[in-house]
């Protein structure tokens, strides 16, 4: 017992302990006790998953938004702070910080955040920095709110939305829904018309590269591209726009993960392709942190592209060519690698032809625990994944090549290179 229990607990033990016979032991007592504690203890969502699990909410990879959905008279609000209160000027009588509530009535003006209902809001938009300047034009986009409530960031992932539990004498026989917009005028004293039309989808590739791409450095890189290394840069761009326009609400759903192999003979411009996707996903998914990861099976190799090891990467345990079968995480570090995989969204793998079968499927089966994804639905946890290489390089230490029949796993008897990879094939010698 770790805290205060509710009254009926004692009650109930109480009672079950008067329906045992006089002489019964103390260990039929304690068990007693004990299972009436199991039953009838109540224990909340994060309690629950902490004990269970080990994991703390706190520390998980998705952001938590509350929005206090009940009557405006039981919201709790939170005060400014002193500093703030201080400079306030005489009449001025707005005393309390901002919330989503507030930030969403001054949300800016125009499609799509007319349609946008206040769940969709608070998940999507966070609020940035007061004091962040903006280093490169192709930060970022920030969007100021009206009544100088500051300015706000499209997130790169859904935050979670948090309600308040719905009980009748909170919310009397209507209850309040953030994702609908006929309660808007309930939840915040607000009528939204319902005019969500369709908007016009008049993104090109290249006003998306323009908006968030327009070092002229990078846009001069782009334009160097050869027919052949355009092929699987433009793939890349088409998910990041296809994953803007979901952001923006004119794409129902998010584009399906893609895996692609860019092969071609030495000097094809394989690693000059892989410095330029890298480049765009940084500048496409700017944040908090990485959306691709480089890496590559031997140190030397990784070192080569600015990347890591795939163990290092992924928390493998080395092989040395004697398997030593698939280590799940413990729970303290597979926290610390959801931390570090919040954003990713692509993973890159140079010198595939030196990637076993066996490290491919635990490439796989760590991706899948990092992003708790089901196992033999989503390959790869749902990212992106590019490799390249060439198969007249080095084959794996004393393994085969990942497209022959090796040791390893199947999910769903997939198998994950010869059903999974699309090629694509660089056919220029761009080395002078
Ligand atoms: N589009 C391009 N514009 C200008 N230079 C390029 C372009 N593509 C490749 N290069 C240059 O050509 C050379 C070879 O490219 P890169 O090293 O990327 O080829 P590679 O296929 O990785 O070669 P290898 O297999 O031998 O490692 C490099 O000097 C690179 O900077």
């Amino acid at each position: 017992m770790c805290k205060d229990e509710p009254q009926q607990i004692k009650q109930q033990i109480a009672r079950k302990l008067d329906k045992l016979t006089v002489n019964c032991s103390q260990r039929q007592k304690l068990f007693k006790i004990g299972n009436t504690l199991i039953s009838h203890r109540i224990v909340g969502a994060q309690e629950a998953v902490f004990c269970t699990t080990g994991l703390h909410l706190r520390g998980s990879s998705p952001s938590l938004v509350f929005i206090n959905t009940n009557r405006p008279e039981k919201r709790g609000r939170l005060f400014k702070s002193n500093r703030e209160l201080r400079v306030m000027s005489t009449g001025d009588d707005d005393v309390f910080n901002p919330g989503p509530l507030e930030r969403y009535q001054s949300r800016p003006d125009g499609e799509p955040y007319d349609s946008m209902s206040l769940a969709h809001f608070s998940v999507w938009y966070n609020v940035a920095d007061k004091n962040y300047e903006p280093l490169t034009s192709c930060a970022q986009p920030r969007y100021d709110l009206k009544n100088g409530l500051g300015k706000i960031y499209l997130r790169r992932k859904l935050a979670c939305l948090r309600l308040p539990t719905i009980t009748q004498e909170s919310h009397g026989d209507t209850a309040l829904r953030p994702d609908d917009n006929n309660n808007h005028q309930n939840l915040c004293g607000q009528n939204i018309e319902q005019n969500i039309g369709d908007i016009e989808d008049a993104l090109t590739l290249d006003s998306i590269s323009r908006r968030h791409f327009s070092d002229s450095e990078f846009e001069a890189t782009i334009t160097s591209l050869n027919d052949s290394q355009r092929v699987p840069y433009e793939k890349v761009l088409e998910y990041s726009r296809a994953v803007h326009d979901f952001q923006m609400r004119t794409r129902e759903s998010m584009p399906s993960p893609f895996c692609t192999f860019i092969t071609g003979g030495a000097g094809t411009g394989k690693s000059h392709v892989i410095s330029v996707i890298k480049k765009h996903l940084e500048r496409a998914y700017i944040g908090a942190g990485n959306a691709c990861i480089l890496m590559a099976p031997t140190g030397v190799a990784a070192f080569n592209i600015g990347g890591l090891t795939i163990h290092q990467a992924l928390s493998l345990s080395v092989e040395h060519g004697n398997s030593t079968g698939y280590r799940k995480l413990g729970a303290e570090r597979l926290m610390e690698l959801r931390q570090s995989w919040k954003y990713v969204n692509t993973i890159i793998i140079d010198e595939i032809s030196m990637v076993s079968y066996l490290t491919m499927s635990f490439i796989h089966q760590r991706l899948t625990e990092i992003k708790g994804t089901d196992d033999s639905e989503v390959l790869f946890g749902g990212l992106n994944v590019i490799a390249v290489g060439h198969f007249f390089q080095l084959p794996p230490v004393r393994d085969k090549f990942v497209f022959q029949d090796g040791r390893g796993y199947n999910p769903g008897s997939t198998h994950l290179w010869r059903d999974e990879f699309k090629l694509i094939e660089l056919t220029q010698n761009m080395r002078q």
